[in-house]
């Protein structure tokens, strides 16, 4: 599909659910979100049955993501489902990556494509502050899980924020040229908890140039990605690093999504609050065309682009909307 600019649409990403095991400092409030309850949050075949109708909108691509997805029990079913329809090219998934150890196997079999893991500094201290109770041990066996049954390429989210792990940049960048993973350092947007940090990012100039000065850098065009980041070879590395510059210099001219929230509207811009109800709709009993029509519309309501920078008025956090 195409949009009011000239966009192609060809990705979904999804939030399956709005609950989650951590509670990062800058993604949600120490207590947590009110939860919907479970007859409010769309079940697994209602999730399959709009994201065929996606399919036949000119959806390709499927990321899955939350709260965390893989506290979603039959997560690897519902993968085995999405990459089962005809039009799904590729399903990936965004997780902190504590519970991916046990599950990296029955999700590369279930049809996983790659996984991207969020994990905002090495140290072990640290990652308890930032993700208010998470053990990095088990973050660490799930990277390795996934790097072992193919889950590739296996991306590193790192949102850099400035006093606390800014001075990790380096490390992050040594880790990118001995190990085959792929490091995106991602501006903190000012979302739900975060909200209060308008302007305090980190820019991708300044990480850039900081690494720069020790590990050369040259563009990269091969890396698998539907989305947001501009990738870097390290020289003589085995992984890379991207920057994810949301505020520097968003990417909004090339955006290609849209959202499902894990209660069921379709959202057409990460920063706009416009949603609409596409689970009132499936549950009154729509046809396929008539929701393919209210994707349609969905398309037709992207914004030009974010305006991150004049606040975020809305109630939902960031793990309610999916990243
Ligand atoms: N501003 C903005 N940020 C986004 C958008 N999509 C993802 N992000 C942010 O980018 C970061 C990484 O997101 P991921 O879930 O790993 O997805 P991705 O980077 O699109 O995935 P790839 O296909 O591997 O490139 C997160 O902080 C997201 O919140 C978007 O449409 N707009
Ligand atoms: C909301 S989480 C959901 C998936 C999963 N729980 C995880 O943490 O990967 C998706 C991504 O959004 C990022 N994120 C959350 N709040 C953010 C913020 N305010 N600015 C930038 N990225 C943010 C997280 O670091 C993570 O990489
Ligand atoms: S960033 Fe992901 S892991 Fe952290 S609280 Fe938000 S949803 Fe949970
Ligand atoms: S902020 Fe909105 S318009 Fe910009 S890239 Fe993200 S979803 Fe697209």
């Amino acid at each position: 599909m195409e949009d009011a600019f000239r966009r192609q649409i060809n990705y979904l990403r999804i939030a399956i659910t709005d609950r989650c095991n951590l509670r990062c400092r800058y993604c949600m409030p120490a207590t947590g979100v009110p939860l919907k309850s479970h007859q409010d949050i769309l079940r697994l075949e209602e999730i399959v049955t709009i994201a065929r109708v996606a399919g036949r909108t000119g959806i390709n691509r499927i990321r899955l993501t939350g709260g965390e997805p893989l506290v979603r029990k039959n997560v690897v079913t519902l993968v085995r489902e999405l990459a089962k329809l005809p039009a799904i090219k590729e399903v990936s998934l965004t997780t902190n990556g504590i519970f991916l150890s046990g599950l990296a196997r029955a999700l590369k079999e279930a049809g996983l494509s790659r996984v991207n893991i969020s994990l905002d500094t090495l140290k072990k201290e640290r990652y308890r502050y930032i993700t208010r109770r998470g053990n990095i041990s088990s973050v660490w066996q799930g990277i390795h899980a996934a790097l072992a049954v193919g889950l590739a390429p296996v991306k590193l989210n790192v949102v850099v924020t400035r006093g606390f792990n800014d001075d990790e940049i380096l490390d992050f960048a040594r880790l990118a040229q001995e190990e085959p993973l792929h490091i995106r350092f991602i501006e903190l947007m000012p979302i739900g908890a975060a909200a209060a940090s308008a302007g305090g990012y980190v820019s991708m100039e300044e990480i850039k140039s900081q690494i720069s000065r020790v590990y050369p850098l040259e563009p990269l065009a091969d890396l698998v990605t539907n989305g947001p980041a501009v990738n870097f070879k390290v020289a003589g590395g085995k992984g890379s690093i991207g920057f994810i510059s949301a505020m520097s210099s968003h990417f909004c001219h090339r955006c290609n999504r849209l959202r499902l929230t894990a209660d069921g509207k379709l959202r057409p811009c990460l920063y706009w609050d416009g949603e609409i109800d596409i689970k009132g709709p499936l549950r009154a009993g729509a046809s396929e065309a008539e929701l393919a029509a209210i994707f349609a519309r969905a398309v037709t309501l992207k914004p030009a682009e974010h305006h991150m920078e004049t606040g975020w008025r809305q109630p939902r956090v960031m793990s309610q909307i999916g990243g």
